[in-house]
């Protein structure tokens, strides 16, 4: 439920008062990705534990797939790595048991020298191993990041238009995109640094092992206590983040607004800063809050964490001093252990936070794998059968319901139109005109009946060569941020030898040419204000643009949905005197602007998806029936006179 929006006074104190009450803005619906951070909060570390040899081999595979090189140099680098550690301690333990001898000082030190040169050799060693091992992953990284997003978009480019329209495909697209690329990269480095951390751990235990089985136990028990803090504290911190992040959204959401080109001239012509900001006040002030009592109770855990570990290290001291005492091991390699201790407490910390953010990361890859996998099953088939153009198109009782809905925007709609012709779709708002003109340009496919191209059903054709005979002039155009030249040039941008028009012919044509030379760097002027010495544009400017790119295109069959709703009339007029004028071409025109589809060979009139009417402008007017009732009163609208309907207001 929405919130009263209750201002109140800005203040400069930087200790404002107590929060009163709650914010005012009203709840936020949780984010896509809400699902997985819940998931992840209310699963235990053991259980992540158990999925562990499932996570590395799916990472494993998806850094083979990007390098096996890197990846086997990132994994067999820090295993031989973990072998020389364990070289070093028991090279180590036979440094101190040559000092610890009976003997001169100088006899002793010169005994000790062999095994020092190879503690200091293993030492040199491993420190190579892990730093080349760090440049592999480093490597591996960004090749993984470039895999996963270039099958991402590999497929999101190739969907069908109608996965658009699904709620759920779009929403697991944003998913996968915002998350699940991410952290593919996440899972190796995560993997990767698991391994490290196990073979650290393995490492140090081989050779406590080696020097004395009974200093093994001792090391694990003297461990565990930091362990289990690290873990403690890595899952606090994560449940306490999800609890925070509506909180949290709520004030970046206000950062954006009162940090942004968009919202700016509203905020001040409203004069709503003081009411944004004392929103931001409240909200960091609550946040803060509850950082501090994260910080406590994270405080306290460590503490705690900290004494036992103490109690734990220092048991670890009787114990070896009682085995000492006994005879059950040699100073040297109690020594040694205490040595072993401080390296498989590093390693066990790398582990415990590896497997933590291992698991999170796989669960939003697990997103991106699943998103992968069906938009690949959207991925148009289609049939193989050449189209060089056409001479006739056929709709035959074509139908188009989109998911979700009760009634079929196109319901059973025959129409045929021939090459050359221009033809008119007509209707009121929602009458079904742009989904039958994409229907004819072959961006949906029919739910119900056919399309037939020289009598071929269009499924059999093959759908790249007959999207190449189409250019559209959409209703919805996107403000690509390219040079006003590329953004004509797109419409076909693997034009390479001479037919079709030129760009720049393409924006006469359109009525560009005078508004893009008039730009600074004319063709070469970049639309986008994000860029340096970016422009933007008006709407009817853009308009005129996307009207270059369609003829640019130099497609047999084109459609121009609304392809005038923003110019002004000298450019509607230069615009519409060009589709009239070549016989060669289909033109599909879909306007409200009733005169300019006079001249049109045929009008389809829409109603609530059904074709209602059809024939030439003659035709439907000496006709009693929607078109002559639209035309009739646009018409009105421009007789001067005391009868139009403007004069009455
Ligand atoms: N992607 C979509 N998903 C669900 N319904 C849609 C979608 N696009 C359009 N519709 C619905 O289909 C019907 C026909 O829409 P369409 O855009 O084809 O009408 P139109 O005649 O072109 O309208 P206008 O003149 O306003 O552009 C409308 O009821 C609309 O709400």
């Amino acid at each position: 439920m929405a919130g009263v929006v209750r201002p109140r006074p800005a203040s400069d104190s930087s200790e404002p008062d107590e929060p009163s009450g709650d914010p005012t803005l009203p709840e936020l619906v949780d984010p896509h990705w809400m699902h997985r951070a819940t998931e992840l909060a209310d699963t235990g570390f053991w259980s992540v534990a158990r999925r562990l040899p499932e996570l590395v081999r799916e990472a494993v595979s998806l850094g083979w797939s990007s390098s096996r090189q890197d990846t086997a140099a990132s994994l067999g680098l820090n295993v031989a790595a973990g072998v020389l550690t364990t070289l070093g301690l028991l090279a180590t333990t036979g440094v101190l048991q040559q000092l610890f001898a009976a003997g001169p000082t100088p006899t002793r030190i010169r005994a000790a020298l062999p095994a020092l040169a190879l503690a200091a050799a293993a030492v040199t060693a491993r420190g190579a191993l892990t730093v080349a091992a760090g440049w592999a992953q480093a490597r591996l990284i960004p090749q993984i990041n470039y895999t996963v997003e270039r099958r991402l978009f590999e497929t999101t480019s190739e969907v069908e238009l109608a996965a658009f329209d699904d709620a759920g495909f779009a929403e697991e697209m944003d998913r996968a995109r915002d998350r699940g690329v991410a952290e593919a990269g996440s899972l190796v480095n995560d993997t990767v640094n698991l391994v490290t951390g196990v073979v650290g751990v393995v490492a140090t235990a081989a050779a406590v092992t080696i020097i004395h089985p009974v200093l093994l136990p001792c090391l694990l028990v003297a461990a565990a206590p930091e362990a289990v803090t690290a873990v403690r504290m890595a899952r606090r911190q994560r449940v306490d983040w999800l609890a925070r992040i509506t909180r949290r959204r709520r004030k970046w959401m206000l950062g954006d607004l009162m940090a942004n080109r968009h919202t700016a001239a509203e905020i001040r012509a409203y004069q709503m800063q003081d009411f944004l900001l004392s929103e931001f006040r409240l909200m960091t002030r609550l946040e803060t809050r509850a950082e501090l009592r994260l910080a406590r109770a994270q405080t306290v855990t460590r503490a705690l964490g900290l004494s036992v570990t103490g109690v734990a290290t220092f048991g670890l001291y009787l114990v070896l001093g009682g085995l000492l005492l006994t005879g059950v091991v040699a100073l040297a390699a109690a020594a040694t252990a205490l040595l072993a201790l401080q390296s498989a407490r590093g390693s066990l910390h790398t582990a415990i936070f590896a497997t933590n953010s291992l698991y999170e990361d796989a669960l939003y890859y697990q997103d991106y794998r699943d998103f992968v996998d069906r938009a690949r099953r959207r991925v148009p088939t289609g049939g193989d059968r050449p189209v060089d153009g056409f001479d006739r198109i056929d709709l035959d009782r074509v139908s188009l319901r989109y998911p979700a809905t009760e009634t079929a925007a196109v319901d059973e709609v025959s129409l045929s139109f021939r090459r050359g012709e221009v033809v008119a779709l007509v209707g009121e708002n929602g009458s079904g005109k742009t989904t039958l003109a994409k229907l004819i340009a072959g961006l949906y496919r029919p739910t119900g009946g056919s399309i037939r191209w020289d009598g071929v059903d269009a499924a059999e054709l093959d759908p790249r060569q007959t999207a190449a005979q189409v250019a559209v002039m959409s209703q919805e155009w996107w403000k690509f941020p390219f040079t006003a030249g590329q953004n004509i040039r797109v419409g076909r941008h693997d034009r390479t030898g001479p037919g079709g028009p030129s760009v720049e012919t393409a924006a006469r044509d359109a009525a560009a040419h005078d508004m893009i030379s008039e730009l600074p760097f004319g063709y070469d002027t970049l639309l986008d204000r994000q860029f340096k010495n970016g422009q933007d544009l008006s709407g009817g400017q853009w308009q005129r643009l996307v009207a270059a790119r369609g003829l640019y295109r130099d497609a047999r069959l084109l459609i121009c949905d609304e392809p005038s709703a923003a110019l002004d009339a000298r450019a509607e007029h230069a615009l519409f005197a060009h589709l009239r004028r070549h016989p060669d071409r289909t033109v599909v025109l879909i306007t409200h602007r009733l005169a300019n589809v006079r001249h049109a060979d045929r009008i389809f009139v829409m109603d609530h998806g059904r074709l209602v009417q059809s024939g030439d402008h003659d035709t439907l007017m000496a006709t009693d029936g929607p078109y002559r009732e639209l035309f009739e009163l646009q018409a009105s609208g421009y007789l001067a006179g005391a009868g139009g309907p403007t004069a009455d207001r």
